[in-house]
C-alpha cells in the first residue's frame, strides 16, 4: 500500500480535518527555518485537539517532527511539547547525530532526507552517492526520503527531480527498509510517479498549497488518487 505525508501542516483546520478523514498516514510538522514553520501556540492547540489516549483511540495517523541540522535541544523541546511519532531529519544530519537521536528515543521512528540535485549531470554518481549513504546510515534511521535539491536549498522546493534515477534503489530486492519520495508532487503528477517507480511512500507538500496556504480542495484530490492508487496495487 502506498502511504503519504503532508509535510508542513500549519492550520489548525486542516490538521483537524485530516485526523477526522484519517486518510493521510503521516502528517509533519516543520521546526527548521521555513515560511511553514510551526508555533508552539499552534502546536498546543494541535495537541488539545487530540484525544488524551491517541493509542486507544481510532487515530491511526503518526506525526512528523521535520527538523533540518538542528540541536539536540531543539529536538527535546519540540518532542516535549507535542505526541510526536517520528523524526525526520531534512539537512546533513551525521551518523554520529541519527545515533544519538535513535539512543534518545528509541521508541520514534526517524526519517533520513538525502537530496538529490534537480538538474543531474552523472546518474552513476548520484546512485553511487546514494548507495554509500544508504549503507552509512542504514543501521541508525527506520527510513529514507529522496528529495529535491536546487543548489543549496532544500525542503519545498516544489521541484520534481528525474525519477527514473532512483529506480535501481527502489526495485533492489535485498531492501527491507521503506524509501519515500518527495519534491514537486501534487494530485496530478502522483500517478505518473507510480508507474515510472513505485515508492513505498509519498510526501507531497507545496503542491497541496494555494497561495502558501493548504487547500482542502487538493488535498482531497490527493486522498481520491490515493484511493485509485491503492486499489489497483
Ligand atoms: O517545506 C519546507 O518549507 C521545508 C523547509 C525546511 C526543511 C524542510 C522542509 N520541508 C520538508 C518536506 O518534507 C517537504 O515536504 C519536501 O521537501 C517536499 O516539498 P515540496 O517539493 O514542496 O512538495
Amino acid at each position: 500500500m502506498l502511504k503519504v505525508k503532508i509535510c508542513g501542516i500549519n492550520d489548525k483546520h486542516i490538521f483537524e480535518f485530516l485526523i477526522q478523514e484519517q486518510k493521510i498516514h503521516y502528517l509533519g510538522m516543520i521546526f527548521a527555518e521555513s515560511k511553514r514553520k510551526v508555533t508552539m501556540e499552534l502546536l498546543s492547540e494541535f495537541a488539545q485537539s487530540l484525544p488524551i489516549d491517541k493509542e486507544n483511540s481510532n487515530i491511526n495517523t503518526k506525526f512528523v517532527a521535520v527538523f533540518m541540522n538542528q540541536s539536540l535541544d531543539e529536538v527535546e523541546f519540540a518532542l516535549n511539547a507535542f505526541p510526536f511519532d517520528m523524526i525526520q531529519l531534512h539537512g546533513e544530519e551525521t551518523v554520529g547525530y541519527c545515533k544519538k537521536i535513535k539512543k534518545m528515543y528509541p521508541n520514534i521512528q526517524t526519517i533520513k532526507t538525502l537530496s538529490i540535485p534537480h538538474n543531474i549531470i552523472d546518474e552513476s554518481l548520484i546512485i553511487q552517492d546514494l548507495q554509500r549513504k544508504i549503507s552509512y546510515y542504514r543501521n541508525c534511521v527506520d527510513m529514507f526520503l529522496l528529495d529535491t535539491k536546487i543548489g543549496n536549498l532544500v525542503g519545498g522546493t516544489g521541484e520534481v527531480f528525474p525519477w527514473d534515477v532512483v529506480k535501481p534503489l527502489i526495485d533492489n530486492t535485498y531492501r527491507d527498509y521503506p524509501i519515500g519520495i518527495a519534491g514537486g508532487l501534487h494530485p496530478d503528477n502522483v500517478r505518473n510517479l507510480m508507474e515510472t517507480i513505485a515508492p513505498d511512500f509519498i510526501d507531497v507538500n507545496s503542491g497541496l498549497e494555494v497561495d502558501g496556504i493548504k487547500n482542502k480542495d487538493k488535498i482531497l484530490q490527493l486522498m481520491n488518487v490515493l484511493e485509485g492508487v491503492n486499489r489497483v496495487k
